[in-house]
């Protein structure tokens, strides 16, 4: 029988920068199969809770307790500008112990990142360096996703097909958690929450956003 017991918990989550409080007590869950969203204005902390969230930061205080692999898809792009799209998946096949690279070139297709498979990084254009950093956080097909603005860059034609794959990962069981700044995405996720004066809160309605 399928559980419903979230994938990933955040516990009483603190952080400061010296004397800059950005985490007062973050608590939320993110629940098997769903597209999660977690919204707040510049500054609030996002990318601090999702660097947290994967593991990359520690926290002052709290816990994150997790089941499953992660994928974690940062907002400051990981890639070598040395490295081509195709030498890029090579290594990350390595590191993640992938028997090959099927999915890969499927996300990879998907993205229309096809015709870049042997061109550098380097040379590649912002939002073209965005969709290999999102191949890269999702070649392993990890349980639970964690995207911080995964879209920025992206034109219209993109940031839908962003949407459709967020949307077949949660139809196929995976969990997501998509942060943004951007409130007009809300009616994509199963639920939201905002971050705010470093706590995170249920946000009940698409209007509650919209009016504020
Ligand atoms: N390494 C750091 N050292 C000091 N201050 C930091 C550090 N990282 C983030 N901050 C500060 O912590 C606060 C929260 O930053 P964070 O990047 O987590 O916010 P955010 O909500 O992701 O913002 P944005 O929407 O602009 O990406 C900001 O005031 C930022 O200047």
């Amino acid at each position: 029988m399928p559980t419903t017991d979230p994938v990933l918990q955040a516990i009483d989550l603190h952080k400061s920068y010296g004397h800059r409080s950005v985490l007062s007590g973050v608590e939320f869950e993110l629940r098997p199969g769903e597209l999660l969203g977690i919204i707040g204005e510049n500054g609030a902390g996002k990318s601090t809770l999702l660097q947290i969230l994967a593991g990359v930061l520690r926290a002052d205080r709290g816990e994150v307790v997790h089941r499953g692999s992660l994928g974690y898809c940062p907002q400051r792009i990981v890639v070598n500008d040395d490295l081509t799209v195709g030498q890029h998946l090579r290594y990350f096949q390595s590191a993640y112990r992938m028997p090959d690279l099927t999915r890969a070139w499927q996300l990879l297709d998907r993205l229309a990142l096809t015709p870049y498979r042997t061109i550098r990084a380097g040379a590649l254009s912002g939002g073209t360096r965005q969709k290999l950093n999102l191949v890269l956080a999702l070649m392993h097909d990890p349980d639970v996703v964690l995207m911080d603005e995964p879209y920025q860059g992206f034109d219209w034609e993109n940031y839908l097909a962003f949407w459709q794959l967020a949307g077949q990962l949660r139809d196929e069981g995976r969990s997501v958690l998509v942060i943004s700044h951007i409130a007009h995405d809300t009616e994509r996720f199963d639920r939201l929450y905002r971050l705010e004066a470093g706590k995170v809160t249920a946000v009940r309605s698409e209007l509650e956003v919209v009016a504020s």
